[in-house]
């Protein structure tokens, strides 16, 4: 069954699934340049820590397919890199983003070099190179779910009917397809082995009611709903196996910052002697900070907070604390780390970079 696509790209036409009108509606905005990029993920139509990295970069290929080729490989490398380093500006915590404008940077700066690549050619291959990140991702992510899957049903004794608790939105509307933790859950499914998703609201933003929710019951995924204060009754009530959710950035040790409520649920998931895992592609581990202490949290409006849509629901004039991701402490993450190379202890990452 297909799944439901965050991003449509063909030869130079991009266009997004906005978000902010799931799931009462779904409607496809055109993405033309960088900042029409920019200015979607900033405003949350698209996210998702890989779906980011591939709006951004597929948004610059765009643009310079329409482009007349520059005089120069320099002139070149510098309007991509002054876009790249705007993408970046966006939103600060998922490294993704970052990590992609590095390479492609540093690819067009080699070029620069190579006497024997002309100006044009050298456009080609950039503009290869960015569009390259979608079937990148896809693959990295159908890896993740058969890795994830298979560690955790032999950790779990090999039971055949496990409950898995998730957090956010980390399936075919964070990434290019499939997901990360929702792509572990459907590979659960798809070999027959999960009883049960528990999917957490994930407020203020809903990514779990909205988005989580949707994905699950468009593919027919057996799955229950909870509000983010349920997590620790329904550990309790459900006997859930294990927890996995996504991640926007792994430090080099292993701590990774997630949506907020991610550390809760791994404190709880301690508490009840439950697996937690992270899933992440190598393209969201920043081996370039050592420990979660560097990863900069995004403030996200308080009005998210204090409206829905339209509609106040809180008081006016209290005061807000809006912090979009948290930090797990990698001795949190009991499970491991699934990534597309393998299931791997916090402390592991860095042998297999
Ligand atoms: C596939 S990882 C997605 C990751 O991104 C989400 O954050 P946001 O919805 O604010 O972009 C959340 O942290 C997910 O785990």
């Amino acid at each position: 069954m297909a799944t439901l696509q965050a991003i449509k790209y063909n030869d130079g036409h991009l266009e997004i699934l906005d978000q902010l009108l799931l799931p009462e509606s779904c409607v496809y905005i055109p993405i033309n340049n960088v900042q029409d990029a920019w200015g979607a993920i900033r405003e949350m139509k698209v996210r998702g820590a890989p779906a980011i990295a591939i709006v951004g970069s597929l948004s610059l290929a765009v643009e310079l397919r329409k482009l007349a080729t520059p005089e120069t490989k320099k002139d070149l490398h510098s309007l991509v890199k002054e876009k790249l380093d705007y993408l970046v500006t966006s939103r600060p915590t998922a490294v993704n983003m970052q990590l992609a404008a590095e390479a492609c940077i540093k690819l067009s700066n080699n070029l620069v070099d190579k006497d024997s690549v002309h100006a044009a050619e050298a456009k080609d291959v950039v503009v290869k190179h960015l569009e390259a990140t979608l079937a990148n991702d896809i693959a990295d992510n159908l890896a993740i779910g058969e890795h994830g899957a298979t560690d955790i049903t032999k950790k779990c004794g090999n039971k055949d009917q496990l409950r898995i608790m998730t957090h956010c939105n980390t399936g075919s509307l964070a990434t290019a397809g499939y997901g990360t933790a929702l792509g572990v859950i459907r590979s659960l499914h798809k070999a027959n082995l999960l009883d049960q998703v528990y999917c957490t609201e994930t407020r203020p933003y809903n990514q779990g009611s909205r988005l989580t929710a949707f994905e699950l019951v468009y593919e027919k995924i057996p799955a229950t709903l909870i509000c983010d204060n349920m997590a620790a009754a329904a550990m309790k009530q459900f006997k859930i196996d294990a927890v996995i959710v996504g991640a926007d950035r792994v430090a080099a040790n292993g701590d990774t910052a997630n949506k907020i409520g991610t550390y809760q649920l791994a404190v709880l998931a301690k508490s009840h002697n439950i697996l937690f895992y992270v899933a992440a592609p190598f393209s969201s581990i920043d081996f370039q900070i050592p420990t979660g202490q560097s990863i900069p949290i995004e403030e996200r409006p308080h009005s998210e907070m204090t409206h829905t849509g339209n509609i106040r629901t809180a008081a006016a004039g209290i005061h807000c604390w809006n912090p979009g991701f948290d930090v797990t402490p990698a001795e949190l993450i009991t499970g491991g780390i699934v990534t597309e190379k393998g299931v791997f202890k916090p402390d592991q990452l860095e042998q297999h970079d």
